[in-house]
């Protein structure tokens, strides 16, 4: 499997809750056609199938607390077989949430060749969310929760991001800017990978 991705970029999409990586990712599909992999998204597949494992997760969400390391980095690299050989690049974006979890996928998956770093101030975070709870039907999309996924993405994911600009793969792009703007940085810095 990792000889079958061996060519493929691996980018790490990384930033707070809220902070516009999955809007970026999809633009960043239209145009270059990568593969876009959102553990949140995985996860949340897998609660909505209604399995066992998907209850146990849905409490853990819904806490704002992270997932099992292990769990989410098999259904990361089991979605990443199912597109293995065929895809030039794949975007997972919000992942890794802690160091751990980037070495794990490193030793099991491969190396990223770029780390996009989105990054907005906490207070515009938590407006886009509670906007978009209004209509998004996520369960943690909510002031309490949000607040907690805060905290957390502070704490543990923000080393991520210090571990990777040691080995110069981080680009960080201001997320404050209208999305179009946003986007101008990440096609960029995808365009300086060639
Ligand atoms: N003004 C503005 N709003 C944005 C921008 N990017 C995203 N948004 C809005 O902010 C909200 C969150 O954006 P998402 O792309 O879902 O953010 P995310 O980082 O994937 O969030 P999580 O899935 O919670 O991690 C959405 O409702 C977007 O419409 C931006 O660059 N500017
Ligand atoms: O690698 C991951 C990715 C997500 N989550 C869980 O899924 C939730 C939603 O993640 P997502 O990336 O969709 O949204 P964010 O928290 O960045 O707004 C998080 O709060 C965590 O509970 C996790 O535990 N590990
Ligand atoms: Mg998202």
């Amino acid at each position: 499997m990792a000889d079958k991705i061996k060519d493929a970029k691996i980018i790490f999409v990384v930033g707070g809750p809220g902070s516009g990586k999955g809007t970026q990712c999809e633009k960043v599909v239209a145009k270059y056609g990568y593969t876009h992999l959102s553990s949140g998204d995985l996860l949340r597949a897998e609660v909505a199938s209604g399995s066992e494992r998907g209850k146990t997760l849905q409490a853990i969400m819904q806490k704002g607390e992270l997932v099992p390391l292990d769990t989410v980095l098999d259904m990361i690299k089991d979605a990443m077989i199912a597109k293995a050989g065929v895809s030039k690049g794949f975007l997972i974006d919000g992942y890794p949430r802690e160091v751990k979890q980037g070495e794990e996928f490193e030793k099991k998956i491969g190396a990223p060749c770029l780390l996009l770093y989105i990054d907005a101030k906490g207070e515009t975070m938590v407006k886009r969310l509670m906007k978009r709870g209004e209509t998004s039907g996520r369960a943690d999309d909510n002031e309490e929760t949000i607040k907690k996924r805060l905290d957390l993405y502070y704490k543990a994911t923000e080393p991520v991001i210090t571990f990777y600009t040691s080995r110069g793969i981080v680009r960080k792009i201001d997320s404050e800017l209208p999305v179009d703007e946003v986007f101008g940085h990440v096609a960029k810095a995808i365009d300086d990978l060639k």
